[in-house]
């Protein structure tokens, strides 16, 4: 029982982070050995468990990720870009595995992470659920075995609190789709649409964000030719998909080399 991988979990009030705590006590494959919030957060120093609606667990709310993650074999981490960061360089000297669930990173964000994959392994994918890795390799399907005649719009339905578009679904959609048509989708992106903004450049990847109610997730990619239209769609309507995606990424870690994984290499979703 004591040898088995012991997991952090960052945010732990967070819609994910409570999500996430649920799913590590419930698995018999690793335990929970510490929770991560922001300085000053009301959970800071109470038991999970009680903070939570239940009874004491043993596990102590925590505001130090130095202290917390010498605990750990994997921390899973899905808060905001400024905190993940911070978080992929401490995780590294403390030799855990980084599985990395937070979206809206810059390119700047990612390079960071990167520069820590050289020492740690890191496992990010603005999507864990089967689902959606399953329908990006779809994605990139058709959109290989199509050419510009047909347009690709991605469109995202979020929860009213999420503060990134587009999501990071739709944005691992819309790589996968400009790897089929072989382009960059630097080159062919088109997102915040609003006035007057001339006609549709052909070729080009669209991008369209809903927020409202308590959405979990829902994803469209749209390839619309003269005629006909092909829609792919996932639809989640229980985040327990991410936290599931997320544990079997922090187990999958433990026995690879330090670098730079995704939830294909995870799956086993080669092309
Ligand atoms: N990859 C996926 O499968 C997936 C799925 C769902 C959500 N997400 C992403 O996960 C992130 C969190 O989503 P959420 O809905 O749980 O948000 P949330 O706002 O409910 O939770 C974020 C939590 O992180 C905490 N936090 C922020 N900074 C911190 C710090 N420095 N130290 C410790 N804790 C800190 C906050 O206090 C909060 O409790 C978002 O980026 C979201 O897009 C990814
Ligand atoms: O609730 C969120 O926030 C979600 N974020 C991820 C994204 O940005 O795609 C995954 C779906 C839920």
């Amino acid at each position: 029982m004591t040898d088995l991988p012991g997991i952090v979990v960052t945010g732990g009030s967070g819609r994910m982070g409570q999500m996430l705590i649920n799913a590590v006590k419930a698995s018999e494959a690793c335990k929970l050995v510490g929770v991560l919030e922001r300085s000053g957060h009301d959970w800071i120093g109470q038991d999970v468990g009680v903070t939570m609606g239940g009874a004491a667990i043993g596990v102590t709310v925590s505001d130090d990720p130095v202290e917390t993650f010498a605990k750990a074999q994997a921390v899973i981490d899905f808060t905001a870009p400024a905190a993940t960061i911070g978080f992929a360089e401490l995780a590294a000297q403390a030799r855990a595995v980084h599985v990395i669930g937070t979206t809206g990173l810059t390119e700047d964000d990612i390079a960071h992470l990167d520069a820590a994959a050289r020492h740690a392994v890191i496992v990010r994918a603005g999507n864990m659920s089967l689902g959606v890795n399953l329908l990006a390799k779809l994605t990139k399907k058709v959109a290989a075995a199509l050419d510009e005649d047909f347009d690709i719009e991605i469109t995202e339905a979020h929860h009213h609190h999420k503060v990134d578009a587009p999501s990071g679904t739709a944005l691992m959609l819309g790589e996968a789709a400009a790897e089929g048509r072989g382009v960059s989708l630097k080159d062919v992106s088109d997102s915040g649409r609003d006035g007057i903004t001339g006609a549709r450049q052909r070729g080009d990847i669209g991008f369209s964000a809903i927020r409202g109610g308590d959405i979990v997730g829902e994803h469209d990619v749209l390839f619309a030719a003269a005629g006909e239209r092909i829609k792919l769609t996932h639809i989640a309507t229980d985040r327990a998909i991410f936290a599931r995606g997320a544990l079997k990424a922090a187990l999958w870690g433990q026995d690879k080399k330090p670098g730079s994984y995704d939830m294909f290499d995870v799956l086993g979703l080669g092309d």
